[in-house]
């Protein structure tokens, strides 16, 4: 219940209204209790006279009352209502940006239903509770309190009667509470891994059709279904339990003084009226005392919800230790960065859900790309490349040795600074609801529309972007037109290109390509190229050859560093990744070496001596 109390900085902003709306409530309450005392003064009086005039005036003063009642109540409903959507869309929005900041290696462990029922079902569960049971907790403690001090002031012995179930109510409300938060906390996590399913069934819809998968997807539906029909079924037996005790505790204490109360009227210690009162105020505080179930259900649900909302938003952001990086980098610079290229030193990196005995993914890697140098990463798979890859552009942070851009630790680089030299593209491209040209500017807004155009040539997508129903404002992505892998591929390309980085990481990005695109995207990247620092990660010995050097990963380490010819000639299992390919035996790599060491322009003629260098 105590993350409850930690979305007081998100109600804050809005708290007038809410104490106004809880204020109401009582005012409503109280209109209820007064009822039971119009009655009283009624029978006991116009009544016992006969006195019509009097009957009239009671019970216009009962409809007056009835009226305020519900008048008030549709008043707090007024209240509260706009500021409450207010509180949730501030959390919603919270969340979402605190994702959005979190690392790479969060969003590795948690599955996406999980996320996304924290921020729909979750949410609505914490608006409907500061709607409702946090105010009607509140109004109907107050509405029990005051009323028994009426039931009291009425009839004490009476009273003493109605309070007999007191006691055991609290205890059975404890025990009630215990349970049912343990089944409201697996039927919400319940919730989020089907949430996961669906998303993965839709997203996977191809796999599923294509591998016949349908009826193994639809069974596993089906049994997390079942489960969480199952907690349900707990909970609402939970729930019809705790009710039944609160309903038949209280009814038969109702029943006990009713009878004693008859008895002490026809011994005429006690006014008809007074006995009326009596009742009806006690069957005024039914709903309050038999609401205390239904409140705490949806209040430990809540609370869960809480729980499972803070679980996410305690999780330190990416950039939580960027603080003192910042003053690093705020710490005057022996000078400005001579430009230095990208070296890797001593780096070293391990997964933070890899198992303790596993070695570490990368050891000891040293790697200098010059300036303006670029540098394809070949490696069996698995040897670790996209791992080096993502430590650039801090994805994931190297657990040892550092990385340096142009001389300065990427740690002490404000991650907008170090986004803003970097730019990547990955093999498997991510395009986003949006048309293609704004997926492009992604890469750097301050392109504009020449430089998508531009961006878009290089990565030889001019063509199929133009023939889109609205050329390069036609809506991609996910809800958008269907792209191929090649082009989408292309896309991505556009968009890491766009900016002119000064350091552009590709994995593998033309991986999609037909022989013939991927000939002409290389001719013109190597223009791109020519002015940049990049590493490359290649498959492929035509991707090698937009390369200057060649560096072999191995296992997690770099074995090689040279040229595609001679590491061809020097290391067996470069020639062995390269082999099948037309350039090992003799392909136009081979038959160019100048092509092979570097192909653009004067770097295309240097020696392989002076690449190596
Ligand atoms: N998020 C992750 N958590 C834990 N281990 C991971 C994660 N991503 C990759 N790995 C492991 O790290 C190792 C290197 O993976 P990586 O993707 O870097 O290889 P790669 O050389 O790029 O392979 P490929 O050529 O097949 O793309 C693999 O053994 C892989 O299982």
């Amino acid at each position: 219940m105590r993350s409850l109390l930690r979305l007081w900085p998100y109600v804050r902003p809005v708290r007038t209204r809410l104490f106004s709306a809880a204020g109401v409530a009582v005012l409503a309450s109280a209109m209820g209790l007064l009822i039971p005392l119009v009655l009283k003064w009624l029978v006991d009086g116009p009544v016992a006279r006969r006195d019509a005039g009097g009957i009239w005036l009671g019970g216009g003063l009962l409809l007056l009352l009835g009226l305020a009642e519900a008048g008030l109540f549709g008043l707090r409903r007024w209240l509260v209502a706009r500021p409450l959507a207010q509180v949730e869309a501030a959390m919603r929005d919270a969340l979402y940006r605190h994702l959005q900041r979190l690392p790479v290696s969060f969003h590795d462990r948690w599955p996406s239903g999980q996320l996304l029922s924290r921020g729909t079902t979750d949410l609505q569960l914490l608006r409907m509770f500061l709607a409702f049971p946090m105010t009607f907790l509140f109004v109907n403690g107050v509405t029990i309190l005051v009323g028994f001090a009426i039931l009291f002031g009425q009839r004490w012995t009476l009273g003493l009667v109605l309070l007999t179930p007191l006691v055991p109510l609290i205890v059975l409300c404890s025990v009630f509470e215990a349970k049912y938060s343990i089944a409201a906390r697996r039927s919400q996590d319940q919730v989020g891994d089907l949430t996961t399913l669906v998303e993965e069934s839709v997203l996977g819809i191809r796999i599923i059709k294509g591998f016949g998968r349908h009826r193994a997807q639809a069974r596993a539906y089906t049994a997390l279904t079942h489960e969480l029909r199952g907690t349900e079924l707990h909970k609402a037996r939970l729930v019809a339990a705790i009710w039944g005790v609160i309903t038949f505790l209280p009814e038969t204490a109702i029943g006990a003084a009713l009878v004693l109360g008859t008895v002490e009227v026809a011994d005429g210690d006690l006014s008809a009226g007074t006995l009326v009162a009596f009742l009806s105020t006690a069957l005024a505080l039914r709903w309050p005392v038999e609401s205390i179930g239904f409140l705490l259900a949806v209040s430990n649900e809540s609370a869960t919800a809480a729980d499972r909302y803070f679980e996410v938003m305690d999780v330190a952001p990416a950039d939580a230790d960027d603080a003192s990086v910042r003053a690093a980098a705020r710490a005057p610079a022996p000078g400005a960065p001579a430009p230095d290229g990208l070296a890797f030193t001593g780096v070293e990196f391990r997964y933070p859900d890899a198992p303790p005995a596993a070695p570490p993914t990368l050891r000891g890697v040293d790697l200098h790309i010059r300036p303006g140098e670029t540098m394809a990463l070949v490696g069996a798979t698995g040897s670790g490349k996209t791992t080096l890859t993502a430590l650039v552009p801090r994805l994931y942070d190297a657990t040892g040795g550092r990385i340096t851009l142009d001389g300065r630790d990427i740690m002490t680089l404000p991650r907008d600074e170090l986004r803003s030299l970097v730019a990547v593209a990955f093999e498997e491209p991510t395009l986003f609801s949006a048309t293609a040209a704004e997926n492009v500017l992604m890469g750097g807004e301050e392109a504009g529309e020449d430089g998508v155009l531009r961006a878009l040539r290089t990565a030889q997508a001019q063509e199929f972007v133009a023939a889109l129903p609205q050329a390069e404002h036609t809506q991609v992505g996910e809800q958008g037109l269907s792209l191929s892998g090649g082009q989408r591929q292309r896309l991505a390309l556009a968009r890491a290109v766009v900016g002119a980085p000064r350091f552009l990481v590709l994995d593998d990005p033309l991986s999609a390509l037909d022989v013939h695109t991927e000939a002409r995207v290389e001719a013109a990247l190597r223009e791109v190229l020519a002015g940049t620092t990049a590493l490359i990660v290649a498959h492929r010995p035509s991707t090698v050859l937009l390369a200057d050097r060649v560096a072999l990963l191995s296992d997690g380490r770099i074995t090689a560093v040279g040229t595609h010819q001679r590491l061809l000639r020097e290391s067996a299992e470069y020639a062995h990744l390269m082999s099948g390919a037309d350039l090992a035996e003799g392909g136009p790599g081979a038959e160019d070496p100048g092509r092979a060491a570097g192909p653009t322009g004067a770097r295309a003629h240097r020696t392989e001596e002076e690449t190596e260098r």
